[in-house]
């Protein structure tokens, strides 16, 4: 489109170039023929006039448009074309037949101006076609218009100087005219350098290039052209009222005319086209800002309005001018605009604001900013308000708050979340000295969900009991999820009693059945509680004093809490220590293994012997497998220390046999709970019975009644594969735990021991004895063997064997033995008289 329209102007600029050069070359040949021209200085006048309109124009937009463009080259030009107006003008006054003009009017003075208008003229041009000419809108400043009234002095101070030079020494110039010959060589030669200037000028213009130039450069060209042509024929005619003369006239306004629109029309045009194409620019740029814009008033009235097609804020109707915003806006989002212009007004920029409208998901926020476009004293200032649609920013920030607060499983509160809360809280209840609790809860056997059930039936669960403890909570209480099945209470203004209460519910909603998919899962919780300040002033020490007591109710097992006491730290700070500890007893070979001698009830027999492991500290002496083996289960270093015990006591029990001890003799071996689920459990056996050459019927395994009963169908995979191989098994600390009856018939074990703490209260006719007696009975019932640990006397034993319990161990017979003392010992005791 604006090709063809370029396309268009050029065709119509070379057809009218082609129409005067073709009329130009009519009047060269013919224009000699011609009559003198009537009315030619009214003709001539008027030429004059319209070529003097056109000069002052050029030189009043040039010199007016100076404060906008600041070109000091225009400026130049401009002034240069005033110039050329007053000698045209002078020139014009000057002419014989019009009244005289400061002296008497003739040809040679009428001339003397014209020149000096030509060679302006010429000059004008050339400073166009040689100096930048760049036509740009800029913010220019007042301090540059002293320049322009300068330079309009100088030239009118050039022009009254050469009048006055023209007009009292007219014999200064050479002739020019001569009455009935016509022009002198002067003139000629006058002419001649004038049309050569314009030559040189167009040659100039034609090697820029219109980019630096800044304006319409061909039709320059053509005005200079134009203007040649003209000058031509003021060196040819001999008659100042011939045609060559008149016809020069016309093609110098023609000139003059193209010459006004190609600087001119262009520098008036282009402030305009700049404007068009801002305006044009600053459309296109608002059509893609997703942000409503709007043009308003303090008291609301709307002054224009930008919405974007999808803008939410007003619905499907727009806002258009002279609406009021209150009318279209909801309360709560009129406040904020007027709060953003009021600080626009105070402060020149209202920003940082922001409005909710809707509610839950079709909620929307919008930020706003106000800037103040024109201060007035009443309240019509007119202010820019810019609101954005932050809605999807605010969603995903508060879901970043989210995630950084809460967990993602459970929705509960997260660590960081319950640091803040406890310290808000623990700052507030000491001022008021009110007291606060901490429970720290751990779930049960919650491994075990995930082991065989898998981590959706685990992650299901600790859903669903998230919103049961949520439940319990009174209003201020937080619970937070502290990772995997650990969750932390917060219980401000709890005393002991409240916190003890808070305990029960809390373990009676967890206690609840809990239903995933096809599995009613049976769950429990440890929890240790702590009060502030007494226990601890800071979130870490309360959280670990819960720590040690959660740990407490764990081991103990008859309550499923435990609070706080400074004993359990005790504990807790040895239990750290053995661990360490224990950890390089077991690189450094600094455990043992004693051997206690199992016998028939009656103490004749010698029918095994049970390995139980030692540990003699360099600087902490004796520690007891009842406190270390604890620990070594927790840290996992069982693993390490079962294979140990396995290994020693199979390659020991091979010397015995080979020393002549009772070839029926079994080596009993603790297999702890670790030790059951560690899956190469069999191969180690193998090895262990393979590389001690022991044939299986002389490794008896005991596991306690809680490792049995723990996971009833793998144990039972476990047991057939022990006894397949011809590995005896028993039941550890029997009676303590809670066997299912037909489980224990499917278990088909070899023995069961009955527990220490039975047999120490044995003597009184107590309800232990009944227990020995059902275990005894249970035993033969289902073709099970009985051993009874812990006989320390004699009257113990009688009972025993009172009651049919097949074997005994105790320090009635032995204590346990280092293995080089075993022998001796066992002599010794085949002589002794009970
Ligand atoms: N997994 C493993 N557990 C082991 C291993 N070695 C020991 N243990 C277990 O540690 C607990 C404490 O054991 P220990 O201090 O060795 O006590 C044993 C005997 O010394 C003790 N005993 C034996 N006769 C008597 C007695 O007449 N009176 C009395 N007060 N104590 C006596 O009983 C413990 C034997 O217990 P048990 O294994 O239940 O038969 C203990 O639970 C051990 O199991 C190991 O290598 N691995």
């Amino acid at each position: 489109m604006r090709k063809n329209k370029k396309n268009n102007a050029l065709g119509k600029r070379w057809s009218g170039m082609s129409l005067l050069l073709a009329v130009w070359g009519l009047i060269c040949l013919f224009g000699g023929s011609l009559p003198p021209v009537k009315y030619f200085l009214t003709l001539h006048q008027m030429v004059e006039t319209a070529s003097i309109v056109v000069s002052v124009l050029i030189f009043a937009v040039g010199w007016h448009t100076f404060r906008m463009h600041g070109n000091r080259v225009i400026l130049m030009v401009s002034c240069t074309f005033l110039g050329v107006a007053i000698s045209d003008f002078s020139h014009m006054l000057s002419y014989s037949g019009m009244p005289d003009f400061l002296g008497p009017n003739s040809p040679e003075k009428a001339i003397g101006f014209w020149l000096l208008a030509r060679c302006l003229t010429a000059l004008g041009v050339l400073i166009i076609a040689c100096l930048p000419w760049r036509l740009e809108v800029s913010g220019r400043s007042a301090a540059i218009d002293p320049d322009r009234w300068r330079v309009l002095l100088v030239t009118l101070c050039a022009m009254v100087s050469i009048h006055l030079v023209l007009l009292l020494f007219p014999e200064i110039l050479p002739r020019t005219y001569q009455e009935g010959v016509g022009l002198t060589e002067f003139k000629r030669g006058v002419e001649f350098s004038i049309i050569a200037i314009h030559a040189a000028s167009i040659v100039l213009l034609s090697v820029r290039r219109r980019r630096d130039m800044g304006l319409e450069k061909g039709l320059l060209i053509c005005s200079l052209l134009v203007m040649m042509m003209g000058e031509f024929f003021f060196t040819i005619y001999s008659d100042v009222t011939d045609a060559y003369n008149i016809f020069g006239h016309i093609y110098k306004i023609i000139a003059y005319l193209v010459l006004y629109r190609a600087i001119f029309v262009e520098s008036i045009l282009a402030p305009y086209k700049f404007l068009e194409d801002s305006r044009q620019h600053v459309e296109v740029l608002m059509g893609a800002l997703p942000d409503i814009i709007l043009e308003a008033r303090l008291d609301g009235l709307l002054l224009s309005a930008h919405v974007p097609t999808d803008g939410k804020l007003f619905g499907e109707k727009k806002p258009k001018a002279g609406d009021y915003l209150q009318d279209r806006l909801p309360s709560q989002a009129m406040d904020c605009l007027t709060g953003a212009m009021r600080a626009a007004e105070s402060g020149g920029q209202g920003t940082g604001l922001r409005f909710r409208t809707g509610k839950g998901a079709e909620e929307l926020v919008f930020d706003v900013s106000a800037s103040l476009l024109a201060q007035r004293s009443d309240r019509s200032s007119h202010f820019v308000i810019l609101i954005r649609d932050v809605t999807e920013q605010a969603r995903n920030q508060s879901k970043i708050e989210q995630m950084a607060h809460f967990d993602a499983l459970t929705g509960l509160p997260n660590r960081t979340l319950f640091n803040t809360c406890f310290d808000v809280e623990a700052t507030r209840c000491e001022k008021q000295r009110q007291p606060l609790a901490l429970i720290f809860m751990d779930l049960d056997n919650f491994k075990n969900v995930n082991d065989s059930l898998g981590h959706k039936v685990g992650d299901a669960l600790l859903v669903e009991l998230a919103a049961r403890l949520e439940k319990v909570l009174r209003p201020r209480d937080m619970v937070s999820r502290q990772g995997g099945d650990e969750f932390m209470f917060l219980l401000p203004e709890a005393d002991v009693r409240t916190a003890e209460q808070m305990t029960e519910c809390i373990k009676r909603s967890v206690e609840v059945p809990i239903q995933v998919g096809q599995y009613t899962l049976h769950v429990s919780a440890s929890m240790g509680i702590c009060m502030f300040p007494q226990d601890g002033r800071d979130l870490e020490t309360l959280s670990s004093h819960a720590d040690i007591a959660m740990y407490r109710a764990k081991q103990e097992r008859r309550s499923h809490y435990a609070f706080f006491s400074e004993e359990m730290q005790a504990c807790a700070a040895r239990s750290l220590l053995l661990e360490g500890a224990l950890r390089e007893a077991v690189q450094w070979g600094q455990l043992d293994v004693y051997y206690q001698p199992q016998f028939d009830i009656t103490g004749r027999k010698l029918e095994g012997a049970e390995a139980l492991v030692r540990w003699r500290h360099p600087e902490l002496g004796f520690i007891s497998p009842a406190e270390f083996i604890p620990i070594a289960e927790i840290t996992g270093q069982i693993i390490k220390i079962g294979d140990l015990v396995l290994r020693r006591a199979t390659q020991q029990m091979r010397h015995w046999l080979d020393a002549g001890l009772p070839g029926d003799m079994s080596i009993a071996v603790n297999i702890s709970m670790a030790q059951f689920r560690d899956t190469a459990l069999l191969e180690k056996i193998d090895t262990a019975l393979a590389e001690s050459q022991l044939p299986p019927w002389a490794l008896e395994l005991e596991l306690t009644e809680s490792v049995a009963m723990d996971d009833p169908e793998q144990v039972v995979d476990i047991v057939r594969s022990l006894r397949s191989r011809g590995v005896k098994l028993s039941i550890d600390d029997f009676g303590t735990g809670y066997s299912s009856l037909s489980y224990l018939k499917k278990l088909r074990v070899h023995k069961l021991k009955i527990d220490r703490s039975f047999i120490q209260a044995i003597s009184s006719a107590g309800s232990d004895r009944s227990i020995v007696q059902a275990i005894i009975g249970l035993a033969k019932d289902l073709d099970m063997q009985t051993i009874a640990e812990g006989i320390e006397t004699e009257e113990q034993r009688q009972l025993l064997e009172a009651l049919g319990c097949d074997s005994g161990q105790g320090y009635l017979f032995c204590k346990p033995l280092p293995a080089s003392e075993f022998l001796p010992a066992l002599l010794e005791f085949s002589t002794s008289p009970w």
